[in-house]
C-alpha cells in the first residue's frame, strides 16, 4: 500500500494527535507522511469562534485537501467535529479516550474554583465552561482568553487572568500537568461531546483499502460507541462546539450510560438526563436524550442563544 498522507492542522496539539496516529499506523506497518494546513481558526486570533461561527473554522481547509486528495485522512481532536459533515465526508476512526475532564490550570498553587474568599478570573473561550461556571461557580470572574494551549497560558503568565479552564487531554499531550491545580467534577463540567479522543476524517474518494487500514489501526471500539451517543445527542440538538451543551457516555458493564444536557448562557437554567441503554442503541440514546433535553426547556434555550447572535 502507498503511504498515508496525513493531514492536521499546525498547533503543537494537533501536531502531537497527527504523530500518535502516525505511530498507530507504523506499529501496524503502514507508513504515512504529515502534512500540516493552516485553517481560518487558526488565523483570525483576535475574534471569538462563537462570533465568526463554529461550523468548519477549523476543518473547511482541511476537508478541501480531502476532497482534492491531497491528504488520505484528516486528523482533528472530536471535540471540534461538528455533529454533521459536509456530504461526502465521514469520520470512520476514533482513538481510545484520554481521561475525559475538565482541569483548573495555573502558576499559582493551590487554586480551587469553590473557594469564594478567593474569586478567581478564570481564562476561557468555551461557552460551556462559562455557562458552567455561573451556574456553580457565580463568584468566579471569567474572561475569554483565546489561541491554542502555549499562547493562553502565556496570555495567563502575562496577567490576562489567574487560571485556566481546559480539557485535561489537551494539558497532557502538551506535559502541562505540573500546572494543574484542580481536577474539575463531571458532575458540574460534564464535557462536551467527544472530548478526550482523536477522530479521523476521510472522503468519499479514499480507497477501501487505505480506509480499512486505517480504521483496524486506530479504531478503539469501546472509546466509538460512547462517541456515537455523544455524537448522536449533538447532532439531534443541531449544535456545534459553540452552544453550552455537554453529553458523556460511560460503560457500566456491558451498558453505556449517557449524560448529557445543556445549560443557559447566564447558567440560571441547567438541563441534564441520564439514561443507559446497550450499546446498539448508542445512537438510538442519544436522539433520546436531546429530544427529552429540547422538550423541558432546551428548545427555548437554544433559541434565547440564536437570538443573542442574531
Ligand atoms: N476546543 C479546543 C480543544 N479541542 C480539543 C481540546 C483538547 C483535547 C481534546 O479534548 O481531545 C481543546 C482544548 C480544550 O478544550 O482545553
Amino acid at each position: 500500500m502507498e503511504k498515508i498522507r496525513i493531514g492536521t492542522r499546525g498547533s503543537k496539539l494537533a501536531l502531537w494527535q497527527a504523530y500518535y496516529v502516525q505511530d498507530r499506523l507504523q506499529a501496524q506497518g503502514i507508513d504515512s507522511e504529515i502534512i500540516t494546513i493552516e485553517t481560518k481558526g487558526d488565523k483570525v486570533l483576535d475574534v471569538s469562534i462563537a462570533k465568526i461561527g463554529s461550523k468548519g473554522v477549523f476543518t473547511e481547509e482541511i476537508e478541501e485537501q480531502l476532497r482534492q486528495g491531497q491528504i488520505d485522512i484528516a486528523v482533528h481532536s472530536a471535540k471540534d467535529m461538528p455533529s454533521e459533515l459536509p456530504q461526502g465526508f465521514s469520520l470512520i476512526a476514533f482513538s481510545e479516550r484520554e481521561k475525559e475532564h475538565d482541569v483548573l490550570v495555573s502558576t499559582q498553587k493551590g487554586l480551587n474554583l469553590s473557594d469564594a474568599s478567593r474569586p478567581l478570573v478564570v481564562g476561557t473561550s468555551s461557552t460551556r465552561r462559562v455557562a458552567i461556571l455561573k451556574r456553580f461557580y457565580p463568584h468566579i470572574r471569567t474572561v475569554e482568553v483565546r489561541g491554542n494551549l502555549q499562547t493562553r497560558i502565556r496570555k495567563m503568565e502575562e496577567g490576562a487572568c489567574d487560571a485556566l479552564l481546559l480539557a485535561y487531554a489537551g494539558v497532557h499531550r502538551m506535559g502541562y500537568e505540573a500546572m494543574i491545580q484542580q481536577h474539575l467534577p463531571l458532575a458540574h463540567f460534564t464535557p462536551a461531546a467527544g472530548q478526550g479522543s482523536v477522530a479521523i476524517e476521510v472522503y468519499e474518494n479514499l480507497s477501501s483499502e487505505k480506509r480499512q487500514a486505517v480504521r483496524a489501526a486506530i479504531n478503539h471500539p469501546a472509546t466509538e460507541q460512547r462517541l456515537l451517543a455523544e455524537r448522536a445527542y449533538l447532532h439531534t440538538l443541531e449544535g456545534g462546539c459553540s452552544i453550552p451543551s455537554f453529553a458523556l457516555a460511560e460503560w457500566k458493564g456491558d451498558l453505556l450510560q449517557l449524560r448529557a444536557g445543556l445549560v443557559s448562557l447566564d447558567g440560571s437554567q441547567w438541563i441534564v438526563k441520564e439514561e443507559s441503554a446497550p450499546a446498539e442503541q448508542a445512537e438510538a440514546l442519544g436522539h433520546k436524550l436531546a429530544q427529552a433535553v429540547l422538550a423541558e426547556g432546551g428548545k427555548a434555550i437554544l433559541a434565547e442563544i440564536k437570538k443573542g447572535k442574531a
